[in-house]
């Protein structure tokens, strides 16, 4: 039995929106029926292209010739089809050519960007300003009239465009999470480009290829007409053109054959097009070049060394530019095998960024300013990208708040969960399936084999969230990043979720860093928590500590905000304002704005980080103030 583990893209989904449209099934069954018989000629045809008829020139079309006959008496069905032959396959020689140079070429400019994309895109420039025309006749005057060298010239010549088109598609593709997924699963950046990039490309390549072999068929029946290429008495569509052109007053018929299949061919083309186009929805938008993992000149000492698992000391990164702006100031905490560790803060405080920036995978504008992220003894930031991909996924694993967008809907859950399996553990064949099934029921999908089978759109989210788990372990990671792994779940799926994520947590032994917004989750599942405000740890401790007496304002604030603390019919306490964005951190305390207890040596200077006893750290200096406080709550 199938799991369907096998690499399988929908690519039947486009086609058959394509054939459900008339216009797209018409111009496909068109295209397809004029190749077949133009392949066929020879059976299809009673007479030879170049037979000649003399009892019967410039004849109408009868039972005899079913499409009439030149000055020659010459059948025209059989020089159409004959003809059709070199004109489709000039045709295939330009847009292979057209696809070889501007796919490549686009896909590595728009995912992996930088110095690469800036050459790549010059280059584009340049054919796009070449007239191509001048260098075609060139061409066929250089390689004695040949057609075929002509299409293929014609093809990388007009391969700017497209090369352009695939870069912004590639450059959508590879912002989107499945792709990041995809990266700290371990796949290399080849393979990530191949499978998860270039789908994403596949529409816009079947469209400007169609649009594209439109044009090639006009250029190719041009040059023809003009009498390049193949010499009478081969037949060409654009050389019947030319004849039927010089009799056209005694015999306008002749016209009417070869100028209507050249004009249903390119219309048909045209179509296909529009179709794909309409199909297909590629979203288009520029991004910043440059990938992640980008390192500013690093400051600060070398790492201390550790016994923690994963150590982060001094982290600070950065959106790059002339004037970098910090999104993450100097943040350090430890995790030791096998701890669970919560990270919590609003939205806009910094946690998916430093969750991004263990495993190398910040955004691409945004680069490590200093620090060091320690992992197992080993520096990352020292890392190359090859060694980082030997970390994610096998040691570090990442599951993401929104798994259907982690998981590619272009491929089965089992090809999915299969690319990493074969990547992280090196399985192949029967091996790959078996496990795939294994690593399903381990996350309590039931029939698991069966949704091996399907795609990610139909699975539920919380069965999504399940999936992404499973990919994450598969590599039997030691640490876990889970970044808000319940957030966009409903309420009783987020309770399973979470109980299964402890269920793994202590079977497999290893360490797990939770993201959240919710202290609720935190205290359910860690014990050591960090709150993060405005890109700063402001307050570090045991979990039972930090709920039982809170030594920040901000952490207070949050616990007080919960909606446990708020009684039936009560409105939850809400924080009055906002995180204040990177570009307006205040010099002073940060949390300064929104802070019942603030005084005005809170805003004078940069507040440190202190130990207030029992590894509690906090950023405040208002601390007795608020432990008074809340005893007397
Ligand atoms: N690519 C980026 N370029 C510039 N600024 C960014 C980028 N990504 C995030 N930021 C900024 O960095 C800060 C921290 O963002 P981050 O996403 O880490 O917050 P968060 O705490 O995870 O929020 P959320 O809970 O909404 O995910 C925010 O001010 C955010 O606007």
């Amino acid at each position: 039995m199938s799991t369907g583990v096998e690499s399988r893209p929908v690519r039947g989904g486009l086609v058959r929106a394509v054939l459900r449209t008339p216009r797209g099934a018409v111009a496909v069954v068109f295209l397809a029926v004029l190749t077949a018989a133009c392949v066929c000629a020879p059976l299809l045809t009673r007479f030879g292209p170049l037979d000649q008829h003399i009892d019967a020139v410039r004849g109408l079309p009868s039972g005899t010739y079913w499409l009439g006959t030149d000055v020659l008496g010459r059948d025209l069905l059989s020089r159409i089809l004959f003809g059709g032959r070199s004109s489709l396959l000039g045709v295939v020689e330009a847009v292979v050519a057209h696809l070889l140079v501007a796919v490549p070429a686009g896909l590595v400019a728009g995912y992996f960007g930088g110095l690469v994309d800036r050459a790549l895109m010059r280059l584009a420039e340049l054919l796009m300003s070449i007239p191509a025309i001048m260098i075609l006749l060139a061409v066929l005057a250089i390689f004695g009239n040949s057609l075929p060298v002509a299409m293929i010239a014609l093809g990388v010549l007009s391969s700017g465009g497209l090369m352009r088109l695939v870069r912004g598609a590639a450059l959508v593709a590879r912002e989107e999470l499945y792709v990041t997924a995809a990266e700290l699963m371990g796949l290399s950046r080849v393979q990530v480009m191949l499978r998860h990039v270039l789908g994403r490309c596949r529409g816009v390549i079947i469209v400007q290829t169609s649009l594209f072999a439109a044009i090639a068929l006009g250029v190719q029946t041009g040059l023809t007409f003009l009498g390049l290429g193949p010499q009478p008495p081969e037949p060409t569509w654009g050389g019947m053109v030319a004849e039927a052109a010089s009799v056209f007053s005694q015999a306008p018929w002749m016209l009417v054959p070869p100028g209507t299949v050249i004009a249903l061919t390119v219309l048909a083309f045209g179509v296909l097009g529009d179709v794909v186009r309409d199909a297909t929805s590629e979203r288009q938008s520029a991004a910043g070049a440059g990938r992640a993992t980008r390192r500013a000149g690093r400051t600060g000492n070398a790492a201390a060394p550790s016994d923690a698992l994963l150590s982060v000391q001094g982290l600070s990164v950065a959106v790059g530019g002339d004037t970098p702006l910090r999104l993450l100031d100097d943040v350090t905490f430890e995790i030791a095998a096998g701890e669970v560790v919560g990270l919590v803060g609003e939205s806009g405080s910094g946690k998916s960024m430093t969750a991004r920036a263990l495993i190398g995978l910040l955004p691409t504008n945004c680069l490590v300013e200093s620090g060091h992220v320690v992992f197992d003894g080993t520096d990352l930031a020292e890392l190359d990208e090859a060694a980082y991909r030997a970390v994610r996924g096998r040691q570090i694993a990442m599951i993401s708040q929104e798994p259907m967008g982690a998981l590619d809907p272009s491929f089965r859950i089992g090809s999915l969960v299969g690319e990493v399996v074969r990547t992280v553990e090196g399985r192949r064949g029967r091996a790959v399936r078996d496990r795939v099934v294994e690593l399903l029921t381990m996350v309590e999908i039931p029939d698991a084999a069966d949704v091996a089978r399907r795609y990610p759109h139909q699975i539920s989210g919380g069965m999504a969230q399940r999936v992404a788990i499973a990919m994450a372990l598969a590599g039997g990671p030691r640490l876990l990043i889970a970044d808000e792994p319940t957030t966009a779940l409903d309420v009783t799926v987020q309770a399973e979720i979470l109980d299964l994520l402890r269920r793994l947590q202590q079977e497999n032994g290893m360490a797990v860093l939770l993201v959240s917004h919710n202290l609720g989750v935190i205290a359910d599942m860690c014990s050591k928590v960090l709150v993060l405000y405005a890109g700063q740890v402001v307050e570090q401790a045991a979990v039972d500590a930090l709920f039982a007496a809170p030594a920040h304002p901000y952490a207070a604030a949050l616990l007080a905000s919960s909606p446990e603390k708020a009684g039936i019919g009560q409105p939850i306490r809400a924080i009055p304002g906002t995180v204040p964005a990177p570009e307006d951190w205040p010099t002073g305390c940060r949390f300064a704005n929104r802070c019942e207890l603030v005084e005005p040596a809170c805003r004078a200077e940069a507040i440190p980080l202190v130990d207030v006893g029992a590894d509690h750290h906090s950023r405040c200096i208002r601390i007795p103030v608020l432990l008074e406080q809340e005893a007397t709550r």
